[in-house]
């Protein structure tokens, strides 16, 4: 058998002029990577220094134009096993240094040749460590890159992006879910039967779950209390997803019969919003969020710290000091950033359900949080007694 020769990525093969224009008029320009063409949405920055494919193909990157922060990206290219979803959901990608050669032994392609395919633009060869600088002071912002070798005046581009469409009130989940049900089976025995709401879900979380002898049955976005008890579960799981958790109001209203009816119940990022939201507490945008795959977060249950995958704008607001007394109990913050203090999750005292903001099916990421599926697993078991 030979080996597949290493493909070259488009930007080796032609350079295309690219130009990136922030909503505030700041401009770097690089060349095309990937699809040329333009596009827009909210400049965010990821500092994994590995794991591009997951982080691509998260749902939650839906509308967002994602800044690589580590200065090579591309090396092990494309393979057909990583993906989290169907596709590609980043509105853009921002790289430094593309690698010139992918190199592993399952790649399939370059990450550039497959950006084009999925048609996602993006920009190579720009400073983006001083993007990164810009995006901290300021705050995330509207963005867009234009390729081609012809581009229209500075002006005209700085006038379409701030046209755009902002991250805050954006209403997503329903653009990237799936539509129709469909079920993970358990590996090995089955123990439990959850009803898992799609709002954005990557596939690694209910694998999480089916290793852990868990049927996931992954309902639509706009599920209703009546199609997840219609699955009969011992548990019920909200996933993470795109866009602002204040207009996700009609999950906050379903999560409620949940908590009233008294089924466990595990949220994952956005599925700590809803909870939060569900329980009475606020959200609200932070200035730049938290992506990347080394954040460390203490569990205030335990005291231990655990390294942790994030991908959050937004975070729920919930005293760090005290107990607060909700529409379904006792809730305390159960996790907490130790960069900054965001609250990274939360528990019920008297209503069995708990949720983080970060992620323990660590696609890509460290495993340290794994155990929470675990924890998950321990309280329906606990219900059933
Ligand atoms: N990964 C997620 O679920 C993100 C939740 C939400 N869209 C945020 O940005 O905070």
């Amino acid at each position: 058998m030979t080996a597949p020769a290493p493909t070259k990525p488009r930007s080796w093969r032609e350079r295309v002029p690219a130009v990136l224009v922030l909503e505030d008029g700041r401009t770097f320009r690089g060349e095309a990577y990937g699809a040329i063409g333009e596009t827009f949405g909210e400049a965010v920055f990821n500092t994994g220094m590995s794991g591009y494919q997951e982080t691509l193909t998260d749902p939650s990157y839906h509308r967002q134009v994602v800044v690589m922060t580590a200065p090579q990206i591309g090396n092990t290219g494309w393979n057909d096993e990583d993906d989290e979803s169907k596709q590609i959901w980043v509105a853009g990608y921002v790289v430094r240094d593309p690698a010139r050669v992918a190199s592993n032994w399952r790649a399939k392609r370059s990450l550039d040749e497959e950006l084009a395919d999925q048609g996602v633009v993006g920009i190579s060869g720009i400073d983006t460590r001083a993007l990164t600088r810009h995006l901290r002071e300021r705050g995330a912002m509207r963005v867009g890159i234009f390729s081609g070798e012809r581009l229209a005046e500075p002006a005209e581009l700085l006038a379409r992006v701030q046209q755009a469409p902002e991250m805050k009130g954006a209403d997503l989940c329903a653009e990237v879910a799936t539509t129709e049900t469909y079920v993970v089976p358990a590996i090995g025995a089955k123990k439990f039967t959850v009803a898992a709401v799609d709002l954005g879900i990557k596939g690694m979380t209910p694998h999480r779950m089916a290793e852990r002898g868990i049927e996931v049955h992954v309902l639509p976005a706009n599920a209703t209390a009546e199609d997840i008890y219609a699955v009969n579960p011992d548990g019920v799981f909200f996933s993470n997803g795109p866009g602002d958790p204040a207009t996700a109001d009609h999950q906050v209203a379903v999560l409620r019969e949940v908590l009233g009816r008294g089924t466990p119940f595990f949220g994952i990022c956005f599925g700590n919003q809803i909870l939060g939201r569900a329980l009475g507490f606020g959200t609200y945008k932070l200035k730049y969020g938290h992506r990347g795959i080394n954040q460390p977060v203490q569990d205030r249950t335990t005291g231990k710290v655990e390294v942790t995958a994030h991908n959050h704008g937004f975070a729920v607001e919930a005293p760090l000091d005290k107990v607060s007394d909700t529409p379904f109990g006792r809730a305390e913050v159960s996790h907490v950033c130790l960069n900054d203090d965001v609250v990274e999750g939360l528990q019920c005292l008297d209503t069995p359900a708990f949720s983080v903001q970060y992620h323990p099916e660590a696609a890509a990421g460290p495993h340290d949080a794994a155990y929470l599926f675990d924890r998950f697993a321990q309280l329906m078991e606990g219900q059933r007694a």
